[in-house]
């Protein structure tokens, strides 16, 4: 594994029961890159970002990740009893500095005025920036996004998104980012992946010129090369720029016991469509 290297993944396999979620995967990822992760749903998506924390084990294969590393989940998991700044520090040795750093992280994620605030007064969109400055306060070698905007509306989903991308900039951890949003991906990812039948059956760098514009011919050509590994195909016509693109996680084919539909007639969804 190359000094550059953040992550290094090899013939990684989980399996539960008799279903191996995770068959064989191979993913390195570098210092202060950006990779996006997509997937139907319970492709095991959050099961390699699971075993990347240490949250999981896996039953084969090779993982090599930092030591330091922090999640954000898609809800905050704020300490409902620990005002905001304490929070963001928890479980950090106590005193002036790491109350600085505290507070710098909440300067960065734009809640400075929320210090001594608790949990339950705040926003969706403000608890989960301050989970976003508890992961980033430890100064991270790897972060891990497991959909940390799909619980927000679709405002605040796009500015958290610049959010991150600015702070991951600034900050350079490695990144895995869990999401069903292919725009999401195109927009921050320095590359994506796409996990279906336990491996990865995409995984390329993002060509699109930054900031990154839905209506750009290379990210509409990827929006719809990326929602066809999804399987689901997209009509012909431009594409149109939307708040919020997500895979319909119903009409997809899913690695379960349910019936996969055939590659042949995967489900079609009008190019014009921002909401799919
Ligand atoms: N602890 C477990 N025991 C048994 N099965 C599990 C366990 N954890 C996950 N699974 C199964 O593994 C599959 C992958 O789950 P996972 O949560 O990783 O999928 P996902 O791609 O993140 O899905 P989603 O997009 O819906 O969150 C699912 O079928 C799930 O039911």
């Amino acid at each position: 594994m190359s000094a550059e290297t953040a992550v290094h993944l090899a013939g990684l396999r989980r399996v539960f029961g008799t279903r191996a979620v995770l068959d064989g995967v191979d993913l390195d990822i570098a210092r202060g890159e950006f990779v996006a992760l997509l997937g139907a749903s319970g492709t095991g998506k959050t099961t390699l970002l699971r075993i990347l924390g240490a949250l999981d084990r896996h039953d084969g294969g090779t993982v090599l990740v930092p030591e330091a590393r922090t999640i954000v989940f898609q809800e905050p998991r704020l300490v409902p009893s620990k005002r905001v700044l304490a929070n963001v520090v928890v479980g950090l040795p106590r005193g002036r500095a790491t109350r600085e750093i505290g507070l710098r992280a909440l300067t960065e994620v734009g809640l400075e005025g929320h210090a001594s605030a608790w949990p339950a007064t705040l926003s969706g969109g403000e608890a989960q920036r301050v989970a976003l400055a508890r992961a980033l306060v430890r100064e991270p070698e790897l972060l891990l996004l497991d959909e940390p905007f799909a619980a927000l509306d679709a405002l605040t989903r796009m500015r958290m998104q610049d959010l991150v991308g600015e702070l991951c900039r600034v900050h350079r951890p490695a990144v895995l980012l869990v999401t069903h949003d292919v725009e999401e991906a195109i927009r921050l990812a320095d590359r994506v992946a796409v996990l279906r039948d336990g491996n990865l059956v995409t995984d390329e760098i993002v060509a699109v010129d930054r900031p990154r514009d839905p209506t750009d011919p290379a990210f509409a050509a990827l929006r719809r090369r990326l929602l066809a590994d999804l399987g689901v195909r997209v009509a012909d016509g431009p594409a149109a720029p939307s708040a919020s693109p997500k895979i319909p996680t119903a009409s997809l084919p899913v690695a379960t016991a349910a019936p996969t539909p055939s590659p042949a007639t995967p489900a079609t969804v009008p190019s014009t469509s921002g909401v799919i």
